[in-house]
């Protein structure tokens, strides 16, 4: 059994992940910052869970804090570390860049340190597929370039893809980073779409639809998603490429792999699939684009496959249910957050 670090463990996906390592016996050190970015008492109802196995240890400090950081990783003294602790968000990007910068590019380089000084077996950070940015030959696959990011989240994001490059060729770090493409799935994120239109239409109130609905999106099922990184923890990267579409560095055990369902989904087509699961028709408020959005994504997950045997699969519909299912339960049936 393993000794591993998950930052961002009371957010969404963290907390999925961090269930999923404990249920299989792992001993997980979890590090969260708590920010107000959206509803605390969500991360707390979260982190209540966690708590419950005995081989969860809790710390809260902000990422860009050196000193709390490297105090907890001490403690922890992880054999390897899953860093998912960020200041998450395209569109909150516009209003306040500083947060991202100081949390995903500090931030990440405190736990590349931790990940040096403890000389982990493997460290895994989230980037996201909006380091695609501009780019437009779909699917999106690792090995296409991606230098054209639209939001300075995608830029931070970018960035740490970089950072950890450097840091597994200079000390010999094995390193993977995650793209990850629009998650959805029960304790989810209130800012994202999916979360809002749940509890806009239960309100009564319209739903916001950028681009008129012109939007495609490779929505991915929150557990298919940490399953994959759970795989992927013992996918270490090494010196040989994984088969043809492996996207390992020709100088340092790196690599970026996306995770996503293979599919890109018409944006109506998931609200049809929302409306569906409530048995509610949603009072439609069709827009412009927002600045910064992409319109489409869709993820070429041949190299997840080939490292892990595994693909997310959960199609959307089913994956709805279980969110309205979950959603209802925590805030009642009619009653938004
Ligand atoms: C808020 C946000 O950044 N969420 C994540 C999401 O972005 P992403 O933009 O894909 O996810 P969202 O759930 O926020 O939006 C999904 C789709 O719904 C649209 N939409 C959204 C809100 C709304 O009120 N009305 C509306 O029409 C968006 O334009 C998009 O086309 O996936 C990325 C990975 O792929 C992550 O890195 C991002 O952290």
């Amino acid at each position: 059994m393993t000794r591993i670090m998950v930052t961002g463990a009371a957010g969404f996906i963290g907390f999925h992940l961090c269930k999923l390592l404990l249920s299989a016996g792992h001993t997980v050190f979890g590090h969260d910052g708590m920010t107000e970015y959206y509803d605390v008492s969500l991360k707390q109802a979260r982190l209540a869970q966690l708590r419950e196995f005995g081989a969860f240890t809790f710390h809260e400090g902000a990422l860009e804090d050196a000193n709390n950081f490297s105090s907890f990783s001490d403690l922890a003294h992880p054999e390897v570390i899953v860093h998912l602790g960020a200041q998450a968000g395209v569109r909150y990007s516009l209003e306040n860049p500083r947060a991202y910068v100081d949390t995903n590019v500090v931030g990440t380089f405190n736990v590349m340190e931790a990940a040096r000084t403890h000389a982990v077996r493997h460290l895994l950070m989230a980037s996201t597929s909006s380091a695609y940015g501009a780019n437009t030959i779909m699917p999106f696959d690792e090995r296409q370039k991606a230098d054209t990011p639209l939001t300075i989240y995608a830029a931070t994001k970018k960035a740490t893809e970089a950072m950890g490059h450097s840091y597994a060729h200079l000390h010999d770090l094995p390193t993977t980073m995650f793209r990850f493409f629009t998650v959805y799935g029960p304790w989810g994120r209130p800012d994202m779409a999916y979360f809002k239109f749940v509890s806009a239409i239960l309100d009564g109130r319209p739903i916001d639809i950028y681009n008129h609905g012109e939007m495609w999106r490779d929505f991915t099922y929150s557990e298919d998603l940490v399953r994959a990184i759970s795989l992927l923890i013992d996918a270490v990267p090494g010196t040989e490429p994984i088969g043809a579409v492996d996207t390992l560095s020709p100088v340092a055990p790196f690599r970026v792999v996306n995770i996503g369902n293979g599919k890109s989904e018409k944006l109506t087509d998931f609200i049809d699939a929302i409306e569906q699961a409530l048995g509610i028709t949603a009072k439609r408020n069709y827009m412009e684009i927002q600045a910064g959005d992409v319109p489409a994504t869709w993820a070429d997950n041949r190299l997840l496959r080939d490292l892990t045997g595994y693909v997310p699969k959960t199609d959307i519909r089913s994956g709805i249910e279980r969110f309205v299912e979950w959603y209802q339960s925590y805030y009642g049936p009619h009653v938004s957050q």
